[in-house]
């Protein structure tokens, strides 16, 4: 913990590195992973158990919390960090992103854009400047620029202009942010599929120069092959002594690959939308609990995790509280997820240290059966 925000890289294993970033709010370790906190609450956690999953920081989504409480009322109320009881750092993103996926009605313009609320139809208006307001009032440790990221497939002309356009944001977001000592602003990398769009955006945001780089334009339905094909390439085109944030990623072997390829931080909503629907992470694959072959099943989802879910219940248990609907159902098998992600985190930290990341992969890769187990 200190005073200002710092990355200190402590050992590279190839491209994998590991790392601490320092915060007033607390460190936190890399390769980490984010867990999505979207409406100030990690779904069917307490904060207290996102802790005991290890996680170091996790993501708060400025679309949900500007339109509902607003972000007025939770710096009212204190900021989002006493609001939701989670004193840990707190990364907040910038609203672009999910106002172009879940809102109606929208209007994208060089001021930025106009949109409807998807809960009451309410006219909002986000631009770069605002963004950075909201989150300050939030209080987030860490505040990503108001970009625009395209979805794929586009044409070559629509990711440049896109891409040109995110520019010129995040030198009004750097503006806007101002200096605010302790606290964080990352710049996201556009540009899609092109290397050389990618190397611009690069060269564009390490001339505004930010606290940590983000690689954005991923995870919007390239596929797993086309994306690490761009992490290949990305990640070096970004400062080597910075946090390097792919954005939306993924599942446990999306993460292997991308810390692979030099990523630091990560967020997704799988772990936990998942676990809400019955679909369980283990080191040997899915288990979908739903299924009636689980039914009389007296094993726990995975022998060798020491979570909640698998230390006390048996799949039958977990089957049948689904099955009932019941509460605790998402709460165990949401746990279980953000538990096991976590231990993939620790386990790339320990062996990027050890250089054994080689090792670690082969490990983690074998034994994974295909489909339901
Ligand atoms: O360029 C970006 N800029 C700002 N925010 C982003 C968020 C992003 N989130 C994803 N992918 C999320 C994919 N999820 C996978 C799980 O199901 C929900 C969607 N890609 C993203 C790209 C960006």
């Amino acid at each position: 913990m200190t005073a200002t925000f710092s990355f200190d890289l402590k050992a590279t294993d190839g491209k994998a590195r590991t790392g601490v970033i320092n915060t007033p709010r607390g460190d936190i370790r890399t390769p980490a992973f984010m867990p999505v906190g979207t409406a100030a609450t990690v779904k069917a956690m307490m904060p207290e158990s996102v802790a005991a999953t290890g996680a170091d920081i996790l993501l708060g989504n400025t679309y949900h919390l500007m339109l509902r409480p607003t972000a007025e009322r939770i710096d009212r109320l204190g900021g989002l960090h006493q609001f939701m009881n989670w004193d840990k750092p707190i990364l907040t993103d910038s609203g672009g992103f999910q106002v172009m996926s879940l809102s109606d009605l929208r209007k994208l313009t060089e001021e930025g854009v106009t949109f409807k609320s998807h809960i009451d139809g309410s006219r909002h208006h986000l631009t770069p400047e605002r963004s950075m307001e909201i989150q300050k009032l939030l209080g987030s440790d860490i505040v990503m620029c108001f970009d625009e990221c395209p979805a794929l497939p586009a044409d070559r002309k629509r990711i440049q202009e896109s891409m040109e356009l995110s520019m010129r944001w995040a030198q009004r977001s750097r503006d806007a942010f101002g200096d605010r000592p302790g606290h964080a602003l990352f710049g996201i990398q556009q540009g899609g599929l092109e290397e050389d769009l990618r190397g611009r955006s690069a060269e564009a945001l390490r001339a505004i120069e930010f606290d940590g780089y983000a690689v954005g334009g991923l995870a919007v339905g390239e596929g797993q092959e086309a994306m690490f094909k761009v992490l290949d390439f990305a990640p070096d085109q970004l400062p080597v002594d910075k946090p390097r944030y792919l954005m939306g990623v993924g599942k446990p072997d999306d993460i292997v690959g991308a810390v692979k390829r030099g990523i630091d931080m990560m967020d997704c909503v799988l772990p936990s939308r998942s676990g809400r629907t019955g679909q369980a992470f283990t080191r040997r694959g899915v288990v979908n609990i739903k299924n009636a072959r689980h039914a009389d099943d007296p094993r726990p989802l995975d022998a060798e995790c020491t979570c909640p879910a698998c230390s006390n219940y048996s799949r039958a248990y977990l089957h049948h509280v689904f099955r009932a609907q019941e509460m605790i159902s998402g709460m165990l098998l949401t746990w279980h997820n953000l538990h096991y992600f976590q231990e993939i985190m620790a386990g790339m930290r320990t062996a990027i240290a050890a250089g054994a990341f080689a090792d670690w992969e082969a490990d983690f890769h074998a034994g994974r059966a295909k489909g339901d187990i």
